[in-house]
């Protein structure tokens, strides 16, 4: 049995705690609201993000950081990825001894353009951190927490912390695979979230399933595009985290980002859309980054930078699927075309 503190109480957290708490181990769930904290101790639920799950007693939940991370063997950050440094900040000064950090966040911040690993790598004095792991992959929490079958990827630069997490976590409805190319899986993992914005974009507006294929082929390929001149394997994203979270993404009505796209498609202002939701659009932020992304790499992002114009330059999303579909003639590989010219010449 290990000692697990998981940071954010939101969705995932939570259906990560059942998940270590169905597989024996002792699981310390933290939020930052005090309210919530006591809802999951004294009701055993968590009315505002999994309303219809019960959690066992092998969960206790914490308002106090430093009683949820000061004797854990695992911290598994579950917030919001703009919110990674402030809680970073405070439970650095909790910790006595190394921890294993797995982070399930999916998101790059903006101007920076740091994946979440280098911002954990920043904030954690080294001497705190064991490893750090990431954990990603096609998992809806509501989906989770009914124990439907789920698969998930854990990716270090470390083989055996990667495998430490995959036996941690890994149970008969959870299976977790391994991969070490942590720059795929977190590119995968954060610029999903941004073509499912586009995606439910396409449905409010009408669109039909044509428009969802196309924005799922071609989106995995602005994906593999940026994320291997970043450093990633192109293979990793013909994974799970990659075409594997596009397609959960785009196509679930559980997807926060792809319902966030739909209500823009349907006329509602941006600010309005994120107020409605309640929970974290981490795709809106990233799309920002993903534009200095593609700028900085000089990779072509089309579908990200449409939906950059729609969500920062106020585009109405019929004008940008109209631009996007008028763009000039181009071959489907030409990524591919692009390598073979190389080695010819
Ligand atoms: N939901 C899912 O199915 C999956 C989510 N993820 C990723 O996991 C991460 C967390 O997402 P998710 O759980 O869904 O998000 P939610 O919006 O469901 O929950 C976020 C949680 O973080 C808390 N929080 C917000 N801001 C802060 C802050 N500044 N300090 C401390 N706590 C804060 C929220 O508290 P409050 O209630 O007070 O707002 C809430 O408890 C994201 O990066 C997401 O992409 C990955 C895979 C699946
Ligand atoms: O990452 C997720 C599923 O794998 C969750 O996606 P949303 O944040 O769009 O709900």
């Amino acid at each position: 049995m290990k000692k697990a503190a998981i940071l954010g109480a939101g969705s995932w957290g939570t259906a990560l705690a059942l998940v270590l708490a169905d597989n024996g181990h002792d699981v310390r769930l933290w939020s930052h609201r005090k309210s919530l904290a006591d809802e999951i101790n004294e009701r055993r639920q968590n009315s505002k993000y999994l309303p219809d799950i019960g959690l066992p007693d092998g969960i206790r939940a914490f308002h106090q950081l430093k009683e949820a991370a000061e004797d854990a063997a695992v911290l598994v950050v579950a917030v919001p990825s703009k919110a990674i440094r402030e809680v970073m900040g405070e439970v650095r000064k909790h910790l006595k001894e190394p921890v294993t950090v797995v982070h399930v966040c999916k998101g790059i911040e903006p101007d920076s353009l740091k994946r979440v690993s280098e911002i954990l790598t920043e904030e954690m004095p080294e001497e705190l951190m064991k490893d750090l792991v990431v954990l990603s992959g096609p998992s809806h929490a509501e989906e989770v927490s009914l124990r439907h079958p789920t698969t998930v990827t854990s990716s270090s630069l470390n083989p055996e912390a990667a495998e430490y997490v995959q036996e941690l976590f890994m149970n008969q409805h959870f299976r977790v695979y391994t991969n070490p190319d942590i720059i795929g899986v977190e590119m995968g993992g954060a610029l999903k979230n941004v073509i499912a914005l586009a995606a439910g974009i396409t449905d409010g507006l009408g669109y039909g399933d044509n428009a969802k294929a196309a924005l799922i082929t071609r989106g995995l390929a602005e994906i593999a595009r940026l994320g291997s001149a970043m450093g990633g394997n192109p293979l990793t994203f013909s994974g799970l985290t990659g075409i594997g979270d596009l397609i959960v993404t785009c196509t679930s009505v559980h997807s926060r980002n792809w319902r966030a796209g739909n209500l823009l498609g349907k006329g509602h202002e941006l600010q309005e859309v994120l107020d409605s939701m309640g929970m974290v659009v981490e795709g809106v932020r990233t799309a920002k980054a993903a534009h200095q992304l593609a700028e900085k790499y000089e990779v072509k992002m089309p579908i990200a930078e449409a939906l950059y114009q729609v969500l920062f330059h106020n585009q109405h999303p019929k004008t940008a699927v109209d631009s996007l579909m008028g763009r000039g003639r181009t071959h489907e590989m030409e990524d591919l075309v692009n390598i073979m010219e190389n080695r010819l010449t």
